[in-house]
């Protein structure tokens, strides 16, 4: 029993009452108080577990398949729970697992849209090529099946702050991996990287993320940003061209096409030497030069990057 003075206020009270419990615990109770808490306080700082394992694959339900192109589609997989976070850092990808025509295995990588600000879902947006054994898979998957992915995997690890600025290259889907980095870097205050994109597809109906169309669901996330970027209205997860309203000094797109429309602003034909030399920045220690796009592609732009004078230090190609 506590032997407590009469005269004490109630607050008093409480603090005395907590500063004797403590006094008249023995070393062992002591030692043992000071361990719970120590534990409740390394489980609360703790990162939550994401959902993904490297070494085996684990299942995730569609629930939502949205067609955005004549070939690409978008797929929603959720996660255990709405509160579930996938646990993919930002410029790393999934492998997924499938079925090819002749009902073989095939396994390919992919990278998600979402972060791990996106609780309880992740989304890929998936082109699908007429013979592609895994784009096979993807254009039979009915909402409610589930696909077998591992993660996470890639060798580009990204550090808020390891550069001044990134120059991005992307065919086609390769649109993906810039898209999630750009958004992991805008969506964080803390960054101040800036980016200019040059996007390279063949016809204006090929261009992925671009734009939201009226009849694509609209989704939005919270934005902290600093005073320069100082957001109106929820940014759109979808839209290239709303980060390049958002952001005018931080992220700047540059689309080309080999076949145009009649009217057409941007770049015509295939990226070239100049195109980079416009719209990237120059070659320096605190800049890198992003490229994913069909094998063709790649190759042709690391020639024009040497020629360009960019080490490979300079250089990353997902
Ligand atoms: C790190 C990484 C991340 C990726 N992320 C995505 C993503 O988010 N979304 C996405 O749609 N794809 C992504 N890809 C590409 C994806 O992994 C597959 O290569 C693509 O879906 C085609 O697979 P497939 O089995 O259908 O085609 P395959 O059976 O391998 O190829 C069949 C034919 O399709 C054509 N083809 C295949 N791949 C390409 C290509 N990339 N460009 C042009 N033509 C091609 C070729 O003509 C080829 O002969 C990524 C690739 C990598 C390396």
């Amino acid at each position: 029993m506590l032997n407590l003075p009469m005269d004490l206020r109630f607050d008093e009270l409480m603090i005395k009452t907590k500063f004797d419990f403590l006094m008249q615990l023995s070393h062992l109770q002591l030692l043992g108080f000071v361990v719970a808490v120590l534990v409740i306080y390394v489980l609360r700082s703790r990162k939550p577990k994401g959902c993904l394992d490297p070494e085996n694959f684990k299942e995730f339900k569609l629930v939502k398949k949205t067609q955005l192109t004549h070939n690409a589609s978008k797929f929603r997989f959720a996660l255990p729970k709405p509160t579930s976070i996938f646990g993919l850092p930002v410029g790393q990808h999934i492998v997924c697992r499938g079925q090819d025509r002749e009902g073989k295995e095939v396994v390919r990588p992919y990278t998600p849209i979402t972060l791990d600000s996106d609780l309880g879902f992740f989304e890929l947006v998936v082109k699908m090529y007429p013979n592609g054994r895994m784009s096979h898979h993807f254009r039979e998957m009915k909402e409610g099946e589930y696909l077998p992915v591992k993660g996470p995997k890639g060798r580009f690890k990204y550090k808020v702050g390891q550069g001044r600025a990134f120059g991005m290259i992307a065919g086609g889907s390769g649109i993906t991996p810039m898209f999630q980095l750009t958004r992991g870097i805008l969506e964080n205050p803390k960054d101040k990287t800036n980016m200019n994109l040059i996007y390279a597809n063949v016809t204006v109906n090929d261009i992925l993320l671009k734009s939201v169309s009226p009849s694509f669901e609209r989704m939005t996330f919270s934005l902290k940003t600093n005073q320069e970027d100082t957001l109106s209205a929820p940014l759109l997860v979808e839209e290239l061209d709303n980060f390049a309203v958002k952001f005018p000094n931080r992220f700047k797109v540059y689309y080309v096409l080999s076949q145009p429309p009649e009217t057409w602003n941007g770049g015509i034909g295939h990226v070239s030497k100049e195109m980079i030399q416009t719209h990237c920045p120059a070659p320096a220690s605190d800049i890198q030069i992003l490229r994913c796009g069909p094998p063709g592609m790649n190759k042709a732009m690391a020639t024009h990057l040497e020629a360009l004078g960019y080490d490979s230090k300079m250089q990353f190609e997902f």
